[in-house]
């Protein structure tokens, strides 16, 4: 059976003014996790903020009691260089380091050299230097990167290797707002039909629209920006996005 839902609204649409009191509350009105959007202008075409925020934030909301639990923070790494930020991501309170798979095979860079003696970042090693520092390990794919380079990521005996979530993006990252991408769902389809027990997280365009067609490929993890900081009531967004994930189980 397909895990249960987990909602993690995206803090890129909260109020960056008071973004610890906008964290502490949506965990109040019922989300499981905080999706924390980290864009360094190279890898996307935006900026966001670095680790000391993470570290700031993290202060406002406690952390999970059990892996993957309520207060996770779900950290979605659209940065060029996903090897050189681990370890400062992980003092800074992330939970979840959710790296792209387009930066990581493209990435050169040295750091972490005990992670990897290839040149380029191999994605098995840097989960397993994920792990390693105690943090669980996503992997992102973008919305032109065919779902197959998952499957021999996926297909790994060696379980510290392996992911613990595989985010499939269903608009271009860089950006909150943009609109859902159906022609994505395919690769949820297969995701979930190759792996029942995997968390397969959706980002981008998820709202009471399209929470059906992501539910019904398989999706268990959604991401949520506009669709809940721009509601009256964020809680009955949250609420309405689980409920959808929960009745296909
Ligand atoms: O990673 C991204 C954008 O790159 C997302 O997390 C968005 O922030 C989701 O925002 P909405 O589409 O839900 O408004």
């Amino acid at each position: 059976m397909a895990p249960p839902a987990i909602i993690a609204p995206s803090i890129l649409s909260a109020d960056f003014g008071s973004l610890g009191k906008e964290c502490s509350d949506t965990i109040g009105r019922g989300a499981d996790w905080l999706h924390v959007d980290i864009m360094d202008g190279h890898f996307v075409p935006n900026m966001t903020f670095g680790a000391p925020v993470v570290t700031k934030i993290r202060s406002h909301v406690e952390r999970p009691k059990e892996a993957l639990g309520k207060g996770t923070f779900d950290c979605h790494m659209m940065i060029a260089e996903p090897k050189k930020w681990v370890k400062d991501f992980q003092k800074a309170g992330c939970d979840l380091y959710c790296f792209h798979y387009e930066a990581a095979i493209n990435s050169t860079a040295a750091e972490a050299p005990e992670a990897t003696s290839e040149k380029k970042t191999s994605p098995k090693d840097l989960i397993s230097y994920i792990h390693g520092l105690g943090m669980r390990a996503g992997i992102a794919i973008k919305p032109g990167t065919d779902v197959s380079v998952l499957y021999e990521i996926l297909d790994n005996s060696n379980k510290d290797e392996v992911p613990d979530m595989c985010l499939i993006m269903t608009v271009e990252p860089g950006f909150g707002g943009q609109k859902f991408m159906p022609d994505m769902m395919p690769k949820v389809e297969a995701l979930r039909k190759r792996y029942p027990e995997l968390n397969i997280e959706v980002d981008g365009g998820l709202s009471e629209s399209t929470i059906d067609t992501a539910a019904d490929a398989g999706a268990n993890v959604i991401v949520a920006g506009s669709a809940v900081f721009g509601a009256p009531d964020p809680a009955q967004v949250i609420l309405k996005l689980r409920e959808a994930v929960d009745s296909r189980r």
